[in-house]
C-alpha cells in the first residue's frame, strides 16, 4: 500500500493532447463596452456632484440635498461593484480535457483520497450521504488506490450505521456498475432514472437498495440503532456512544472506524476501496472551525492511513455524476508541461431538482460558471468547497517552501504501509483527530484548509493563490457532480447570510483582498476578483436605497430625485440600467441558461441584498462584539414532499415566520403603495407624468419583482404562504417608516 509514494508530477504523457483552452468571446467587444460604460458612470457621478453643489448653493431644503447625497452614495457603490465585476470579464476562457489521451498506466495513477463532510443526520439524511459515498467509491479508478473518508461533525451513530450498510451494499453495487458500464453511480439517481428497466439482476439490486434504504430510514426515524445489527462487529463499534456519558455532537471523544479496508474485503473476488468513518473529538471548550476544521482532521487522519497525493473534497450531498471524473483531473496533474504550481482542479457545482425557471437562482450560474471561467483565464477559479481535486502537498506551504507538519507521520511525504486497522495506525489516527492537536500549530493559518471565515472555500482558495498556487476550472458537458440546493426561500436567504458573514470575516481581516491580495497575488486583476466577493455584502447599500427611497419620495410627493423624462441626462440612467441588465442577460444565455432564469436571478440578487446581507452584517457585528454567537447553519437537504412539489412548480416557499422575510415584504408593500400613489397623482391630480415617470418606473419594476410576494400575502392558502405575522410586522414597519419620512419632507 505505498500510495503515498507516487509523485504526481513525475508522470509523462505521450500521444495526443490532454487538455486545451480557448478564449471565450471577443474580449475586445467587452472592453469597448466596459470603456463606454465607465465613461457613463463618470458622467453620472459628475451630474450628481453638480446637483449637490447647486442645491447647497440655493435655498433648496436640507431634505433634497440629503436625498441627492444618498443617491450619490448608492450610485458610487453600484459603480464600485460594477467596476470590480469587470475583472471576471477580462479574459474568460473555456477548457477541454481528453482523458482518452491519458497514456499513464493505471498502475501509475496516483492514489486518491476522497473527503466527504457531513454535519447533521437530520438536515443531511444519512441515505443521501450513503448515495454520495457509494457514487464516489464506484469511480472508474483503480480500486486499491481509492479511499473514501467521511467526516461526521454530527457525531451520529445513525450516519455510521448507514455507512456500514452502504459498505455491505457496495459489494454488489460496485461490480454491477462496472460490469454494466453505468453512468449514474449514485443508486438513488440510477434507480430513479431507470424506473422501468427490468433485467433480473437490476431488480435484485434494486430490492437490495430499497431494503437498505428502509433500514436506514427506520433507524433515523427512531433516532437510535437499537435492535439493528448489521454485522457481528457492530455492537463493539457502537459501544463508543454508549460508554461515553453525556455524548453529544458537541462533546465526545474521537471516533475513527475503518468500515472497509481494501486489503481485506475480497468478496466475489472484487476489490473494494477503503471506507473510513471519522468523527473528530469535540469539546465545549474548544472552537472547531466548522468545515475547515473537519477537513483538516481528514487531511491528517488520511495521512496516517493512505496519504494519497491527490485529495478530492465533497459535500455530503454532492454525488458523482460521472465515474470518469478523476481521469479528467489527471489530465492536468499528470501533464509534465502543466504549470508546476497547479494546486487544484475545480469542477463546477451543479444541482439536481432545480425547478424549470430556477426561482431561487440555485443554479448559481453567475457565481460558479461565469466567475469561474473568468478567473480561469487569470490564476484560476477559487476553491468552491466541493468537487475540487487538490494535490496534497499544497496544504503544506507555498510553491518551493515546505512547512513541516508537527510529526512526520502526517507529512505528505510519509509513506504508509501498515494495515489501516493496525493498532499503531489507529492510535495515531485518534491522536491527530483530537481537539488539542492543533493548539499552537500552523494548522488553519499556514497549513491545511484556512480558518477564520465561514466560507472556508473562498478563504482557502484565495489564500493559497496568494502563496503562489494556481488552479484550473474543468467544466465537462456532463456535470461531474450533482448536489442539492435550498428549496425554501428561508433556506436560500439563510445560506446567503452565512456566505455573506463568511465574506465579511475576510473583508475585515488583514487579508482583505484589496489590501493584501493586490500586494501578494501574482495577478492584480485576480485580486480584484477576490475583492469583488469580499465586498459582495455592500450590494445591500444601493439596493436598500433604490428599493425604498425613490418610493418614499413619491409617496410624499417629492419629485426632484431623478431627471425628468425630457431631460437628456435621463439617457444616462437608461443606458446604465439597460446596459448592465442586457449584458448580464446575454452572458446568462451564453453560459447555457435561459432568460427566465436570468430574470429570477436578478430578483434573488435583490432579495439577498436587502435581506440576507443586512442581517449578515448585523450578526457579524454582534459576534465581533461578543454579544452572541450564531455558528454555522447547515443547509437542509431534506426534501419535504409538499415543499418539493411547490418548488417544482416554481412557487415561492415562505411558510416559516422568518425575520429574513421582513425587509422584502416591506419593499413589496412600499413599491406597490408608491406605484398606486403615482397613478393617483397623474390621473386624479393632473400631475405631469414627465415628473414622476422615473419613480413610477422604479416602483413598477419593484412591483413586478415582488409579484410572488403579493400572492403569498393575500391569495395563497397553502402552507408555504407568507405567515400573517410577517405581513403584520412588515406593514407596521412600513407605516413607521412612512411617518418618519413624512416628517422629514
Ligand atoms: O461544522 C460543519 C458545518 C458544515 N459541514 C459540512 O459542510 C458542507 C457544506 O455545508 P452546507 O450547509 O451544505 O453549506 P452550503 O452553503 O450549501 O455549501 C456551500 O458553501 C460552503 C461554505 O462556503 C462550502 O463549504 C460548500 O462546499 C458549498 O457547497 C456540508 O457537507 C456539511 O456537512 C461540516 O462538515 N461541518
Ligand atoms: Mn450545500
Amino acid at each position: 500500500m505505498s500510495k503515498g509514494g507516487i509523485s504526481v508530477d513525475k508522470m509523462q504523457p505521450s500521444g495526443g493532447v490532454l487538455h486545451t483552452k480557448s478564449a471565450m468571446r471577443p474580449t475586445w467587444l467587452n472592453r469597448i463596452f466596459a470603456a463606454t460604460y465607465l465613461t457613463s458612470i463618470f458622467a453620472l457621478l459628475f451630474h450628481h456632484c453638480r446637483n449637490i453643489i447647486s442645491t447647497t448653493d440655493s435655498t433648496t431644503d436640507r431634505t433634497t440635498t440629503s436625498i441627492t447625497i444618498i443617491m450619490l452614495v448608492a450610485d458610487l457603490v453600484l459603480a464600485f461593484m460594477w467596476t470590480t465585476r469587470q475583472a471576471f470579464r477580462m479574459s474568460p476562457i473555456r477548457r477541454q480535457v481528453f482523458p482518452e489521451n491519458l497514456t499513464v498506466e493505471e498502475s501509475e495513477y496516483p492514489a486518491l483520497d476522497v473527503f466527504v463532510c457531513t454535519a447533521d443526520p437530520y438536515k443531511e439524511p444519512p441515505i443521501g450521504v450513503v448515495n454520495t459515498v457509494l457514487s464516489l467509491m464506484a469511480y472508474d479508478y483503480p480500486t486499491e488506490k481509492l479511499s473514501v473518508y467521511v467526516s461526521d461533525d454530527g457525531g451520529s451513530q445513525l450516519t455510521l450505521f448507514a455507512l456500514m450498510e452502504a459498505a455491505q451494499f457496495a459489494k454488489r453495487w460496485l461490480p454491477y456498475c462496472k460490469d454494466n458500464n453505468i453512468l449514474d453511480r449514485s443508486p438513488e439517481a440510477y434507480f430513479t432514472s431507470h424506473a422501468n428497466f427490468s433485467p433480473a439482476k437490476h431488480n435484485q439490486i434494486k430490492v437490495m437498495y430499497e431494503r437498505m434504504k428502509m433500514r436506514i430510514s427506520n433507524v433515523v426515524k427512531r433516532g437510535s440503532i437499537d435492535g439493528y445489527v448489521p454485522d457481528e462487529e457492530a455492537p463493539k463499534v457502537f459501544a463508543k456512544w454508549n460508554s461515553t456519558p453525556g455524548f453529544t455532537s458537541q462533546n465526545h471523544p474521537t471516533i475513527v472506524q475503518v468500515i472497509m479496508e481494501t486489503a481485506i474485503e475480497k468478496d466475489n473476488g472484487n476489490l473494494m476501496p477503503n471506507l473510513v468513518y471519522v468523527s473528530r473529538e469535540k469539546s465545549k471548550f474548544t472552537f472547531h472551525n466548522y468545515k475547515a476544521g473537519a477537513l483538516n482532521v481528514l487531511l491528517r487522519v488520511s495521512a496516517t492511513m493512505t496519504n494519497a497525493p491527490v485529495v478530492l473534497t465533497q459535500d455530503c450531498d454532492m454525488f458523482s455524476n460521472d465515474p470518469k471524473t478523476p481521469l479528467r483531473a489527471l489530465c492536468y496533474f499528470t501533464d509534465s508541461k502543466m504549470d508546476p504550481n497547479l494546486a487544484l482542479v475545480q469542477f463546477p457545482q451543479s444541482f439536481h431538482g432545480i425547478d424549470k425557471d430556477d426561482i431561487y437562482s440555485a443554479e448559481l450560474k453567475d457565481l460558479i460558471v461565469h466567475n469561474g471561467s473568468g478567473m480561469d483565464g487569470l490564476l484560476g477559479p477559487s476553491y468552491m468547497g466541493s468537487g475540487a481535486f487538490f494535490r496534497r502537498n499544497i496544504f503544506f506551504g507555498g510553491p518551493g517552501s515546505y512547512i513541516p507538519a508537527q510529526s512526520s507521520e502526517i507529512s505528505p511525504r510519509h509513506v504508509g504501509n501498515k494495515s489501516l486497522n493496525s493498532e499503531e495506525v489507529m492510535t495515531l489516527a485518534h491522536r491527530v483527530a483530537g481537539c488539542n492537536f492543533e493548539a499552537q500549530t500552523k494548522w488553519g493559518s499556514e497549513i491545511g484548509f484556512r480558518y477564520g471565515s465561514l466560507v472556508e472555500d473562498y478563504n482557502t482558495g484565495y489564500r493559497i493563490q496568494c502563496q503562489g498556487w494556481r488552479s484550473v476550472f474543468c467544466t465537462p458537458v456532463r456535470p461531474a457532480f450533482l448536489g442539492s440546493s435550498p428549496i425554501t426561500l428561508h433556506d436560500m436567504l439563510n445560506q446567503s447570510k452565512r456566505w455573506c458573514k463568511g465574506l465579511l470575516d475576510v473583508t475585515f481581516s488583514k487579508y482583505n483582498p484589496l489590501l493584501f491580495g493586490v500586494r501578494y497575488m501574482k495577478n492584480f486583476i485576480q485580486a480584484i476578483c477576490f475583492g469583488h466577493y469580499a465586498f459582495w455584502p455592500i450590494w445591500s447599500i444601493p439596493l436598500m436605497i433604490y428599493s425604498f427611497l425613490p418610493q418614499l419620495c413619491l409617496i410624499n410627493s417629492s419629485h426632484d430625485i431623478f431627471p425628468k423624462v425630457t431631460d437628456p441626462w435621463l439617457l444616462l440612467y437608461v443606458f446604465l440600467f439597460l446596459g448592465s441588465y442586457a449584458q448580464e442577460l446575454i452572458e446568462y444565455v451564453t453560459y447555457g441558461s435561459t432568460a427566465k432564469r436570468w430574470w429570477n436571478n436578478q430578483r434573488v440578487w435583490m432579495m439577498r441584498s436587502i435581506s440576507s446581507f443586512p442581517f449578515a452584517l448585523f450578526e457579524y457585528i454582534q459576534e465581533r462584539c461578543g454579544i452572541s454567537s450564531f455558528g454555522y447553519n447547515v443547509t437542509s437537504k431534506v426534501l419535504e414532499s409538499e415543499q418539493s412539489k411547490r418548488n417544482a412548480e416554481g412557487i415561492f416557499e415562505f411558510g416559516v415566520p422568518s425575520p429574513l422575510f421582513v425587509p422584502i415584504t416591506m419593499a413589496a408593500i412600499i413599491n406597490l403603495w408608491a406605484l398606486v400613489r403615482g397613478m393617483k397623482l397623474v390621473i386624479l391630480r393632473n400631475e405631469s407624468l414627465e415628473d414622476v415617470f422615473v419613480q413610477m418606473f422604479l416602483s413598477g419594476f419593484g412591483v413586478l419583482n415582488c409579484w410572488p410576494m403579493y400572492e403569498a400575502m393575500l391569495l395563497r392558502k397553502d402552507k408555504g404562504k407568507m405567515p400573517l405575522k410577517i405581513t403584520l410586522i412588515s406593514t407596521s414597519l412600513v407605516w413607521l417608516v412612512y411617518l418618519v419620512s413624512s416628517s422629514a419632507f
